[in-house]
């Protein structure tokens, strides 16, 4: 399973450019998205979904054009959307029984599987309820499980773990490790250390394009030895910044701590090396002028 996307470009209008010559291969396993707002990852998954056309590029799913045959990538698909809305009348039994009419799953196995997919978001108990009563990270679990109804190869979800708790993240991790063994997975995340659990690979966006991309210890690698902490007087900080690209700063009453990447082989006095995380090198390349 490959998802070859070459130069992919969204022009929304002349002012907002969604993706900008975006090339990425995607194989199977969890790719995690990660990027600040306006960075182009909904628009990159509203077009692999096929629900957005690209204003030009190309996206082939193993070698077949999506262009020009859409229906080979919505008939394994899963998607996930970040406004995700639901029918508030319906209970949770409801409504899967009617997404998978509407993608077309039905036959003697559906029961079934919609019992053991409510179990994997654990909503089992509250199946009889109408959605509507329902809290948002409930709403986001029931979202998540409309996705799995049809078997899909290809998941997109983005923004999945907005409004779950720490438990229903552990939950959504191992479901999603289960599928991913045979499907091609893509999250979004704002949350550096979700996708540090739960991503193969990770890719790195900032104003539509791709800045990396790669294993996360391979990306934290690009940083490894260059991240520091230090604390400093309050007046010093300007300073500091103008020497070195400071990622974290914590104001205490008489100094200032602080967390920073330098290239500077000369280390500042005072400073200790610390371990280098996905966040600080997520912080350093999408702050940084790429
Ligand atoms: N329907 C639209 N019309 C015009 N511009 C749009 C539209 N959708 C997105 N954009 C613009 O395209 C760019 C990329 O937006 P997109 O929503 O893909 O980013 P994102 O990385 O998903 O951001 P967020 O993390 O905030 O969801 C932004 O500048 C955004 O304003």
């Amino acid at each position: 399973m490959t998802l070859e996307i070459k130069n992919l470009t969204k022009q929304y209008n002349q002012q907002k450019t969604g993706l900008s010559d975006f090339s990425i291969t995607i194989d199977k396993g969890v790719l995690g998205l990660l990027g600040p707002n306006g960075a182009g990852k909904s628009t990159l998954m509203k077009i692999i979904a096929t629900i957005s056309k690209p204003t030009r590029g190309t996206l082939f799913l193993n070698g077949e054009d999506i262009a020009k045959n859409p229906d080979s990538i919505r008939k394994i698909l899963g998607y996930l959307p970040q406004d995700f809305g639901v029918y508030p009348n319906l209970n949770a039994y409801e409504f899967l029984e009617y997404i998978a009419a509407m993608k077309g799953v039905g036959g003697p196995g559906l029961r079934k599987r919609i019992d053991m997919l409510l179990d994997g978001v654990n909503l089992t108990a509250d199946a009889r309820r109408p959605i509507g009563s329902y809290s948002g990270g409930m709403k986001q679990r029931i979202g998540i499980a409309q996705t799995l109804l049809n078997d899909p190869k290809v998941l997109i979800f983005d923004e999945p773990t907005v409004g779950l708790d720490p438990e229903e993240r552990v939950r959504f991790r191992d479901l999603i490790s289960e599928m991913a063994s045979e499907a091609i997975v893509i999250l979004s995340s704002h949350i550096v250390s979700d996708i540090e659990t739960i991503a193969d690979e990770v890719a790195i966006m900032k104003s539509g394009k791709l800045i990396d991309k790669a294993i996360p210890s391979a990306i934290i690698g690009r940083i490894e030895n260059r991240v520091f902490e230090t604390t400093i007087a309050h007046t010093d900080l300007e300073a500091f910044k103008a020497r070195h690209q400071v990622i974290n700063t914590s104001r205490q009453a008489e100094k200032t701590q602080l967390r920073y990447i330098s290239n500077a082989t000369e280390m500042e006095a005072g400073a200790r090396n610390v371990t280098a995380g996905l966040e600080d090198v997520y912080l350093f390349l999408t702050q940084n002028q790429h």
